[in-house]
């Protein structure tokens, strides 16, 4: 099990490096500088629930709303007990590069609520979550804020919130309010492939990775930290493109096995009763405490931020960095990665196909389309190949790493917004 974010340096740290770094580098404008360095709003909820036993808990809930000078706020909502509101503003924070960088009509935001979703009930949980969604009230809506999954939360959630949200509104005028969030199951508005596009996402850009540098991925082996929602799908397609996994690091333990776990058997088995990969038949549980430094070509944390640190970042063995997760390996970590030469897709490039999917989830429901799987998968990969080729263009331009240039790209959209705009004195 990796240890916890709360002990480590705050990603909200690690976010405005990577952006200072940027900055300096492309000169940004010092007044634009100053804005973007801080976030428009910040809301804390507290709110009770009654539980399956009677007695009420007290739930703490946060959104954080960083910019919006591209569009409406979007990002995830995280149930964890790491979630607090500094992880809430560098989550937030990252949305608005990601958003950016995708050349999504999107600002950034994220949030969520600090509680173990494993220590209640799903009644609790459905409790839990139409309440959040009603203290959040106004502060969210289809064209102002439009929260969508991340760790801990998934679809029935995203319904719930939907519905809860709706039902505030005039029975005349609901329908209206459907694309208050994004990742719904796809018989309540949801779009096919939007549970597959952040793990999609991730592999379009390992390929991208592969094509530039002339490697197969045919025979590769990686690694996996995190085997939810991204470490699944990001595997599923891995295993498409022929690369063997060997790793796979989650909340309950560590498996490896040098000739293969095939992840759908993987899948099959930590949707049962176990809920994690431990005690996995096909793969012998080992010491995770050097994860990072095992045997393989890829690595793919899809789990926590901070993961990926000066201390583990020495031993990584792998060609590659794909970071399915958001803020996952520290600025100190990226300055040893680079010195060793490895490449490393960041985040807000590698994991932006959830957020597009949840983009075209936007536009369906906002037309009255539904989209096909076709379609999505298509429009996604074709997007991402842009994304990561801009990155790479950048990257030359300026002689630096490709989360710099990530960073340089996103900037330049909004900084071009707001002088266009013309918002200072
Ligand atoms: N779901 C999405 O569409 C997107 C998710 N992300 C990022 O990807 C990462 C994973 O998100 P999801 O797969 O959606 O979450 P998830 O809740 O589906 O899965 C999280 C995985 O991380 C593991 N994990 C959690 N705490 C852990 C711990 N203390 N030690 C070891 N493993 C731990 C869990 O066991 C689980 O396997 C997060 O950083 C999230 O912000 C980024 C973009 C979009
Ligand atoms: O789908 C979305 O709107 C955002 C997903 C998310 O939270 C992320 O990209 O980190």
């Amino acid at each position: 099990m990796i240890t916890e974010e709360k002990k480590k340096p705050g990603m909200y740290e690690s976010v405005q490096k990577q952006f200072d770094r940027a900055a300096d580098i492309m000169g940004l404008d010092n007044n634009i500088r100053r804005i973007l360095s801080t976030t428009n709003t910040e809301i804390i909820v507290h709110f009770p629930v009654k539980m399956d036993d009677g007695s009420v808990e007290i739930f703490t809930g946060y959104r954080v709303q960083h910019n919006n000078a591209l569009g409406p706020y979007k990002g995830g909502l995280r149930y964890h007990p790491e979630v607090d509101i500094n992880a809430a503003k560098a989550l937030a924070t990252w949305m608005t590069w990601k958003t950016s960088l995708a050349g999504l009509p999107y600002g950034g935001g994220k949030g969520g609520v600090q509680l173990n979703p494993k220590q209640y009930s799903q009644a609790e949980l459905e409790r839990i979550t139409r309440r959040f969604t009603y203290a959040l009230g106004d502060n969210i809506g289809p064209e102002y804020d439009i929260p969508a999954p991340d760790v801990n939360t998934n679809a029935q959630m995203m319904a719930w919130i939907a519905d809860t949200y709706m039902s505030t509104k005039a029975p005349s005028e609901r329908s209206k309010y459907m694309h208050v969030v994004t990742g719904k199951p796809v018989g309540s508005g949801g779009l096919e492939g939007r549970d597959r596009s952040t793990g999609f996402g991730v592999v379009v850009t390992i390929r991208e990775w592969a094509k530039l540098r002339n490697i197969s991925l045919e025979g590769k082996k990686y690694i996996v930290q995190g085997f939810g929602n991204v470490g699944q799908w990001a595997s599923v397609f891995m295993k498409e493109s022929g690369a063997i996994l060997v790793g796979v690091q989650d909340a309950t333990g560590t498996i490896y096995n040098e000739n293969g776990i095939d992840p759908e058997a993987l899948i099959t088995y930590t949707a049962g009763n176990n809920g994690g990969v431990k005690d996995f038949p096909h793969a012998p549980e080992v010491d995770g405490s050097d994860f990072f430094a095992f045997d393989c070509d890829i690595v793919i944390p899809a789990a926590l931020g901070n993961q990926i640190t000066e201390e583990n970042a020495p031993r990584i063995k792998a060609q590659l960095i794909a970071e399915g997760a958001n803020g996952p390996t520290t600025p100190e970590a990226d300055v040893i990665l680079n010195e060793k030469g490895i490449d490393l897709i960041p985040d807000i490039l590698c994991n932006s196909g959830g957020v597009i999917g949840s983009y075209y989830e936007w536009l369906q429901n906002r037309n009255g389309e539904i989209w096909t799987l076709e379609d999505v998968i298509g429009r996604l990969q074709q997007k991402l190949e842009i994304s990561f080729a801009s990155v790479v263009k950048v990257a030359e331009e300026h002689n630096t790493d490709w989360r710099t240039a990530a960073y340089i790209q996103a900037i330049k959209r909004i900084e071009l917004a707001y002088k266009q705009r013309g918002v200072f004195p």
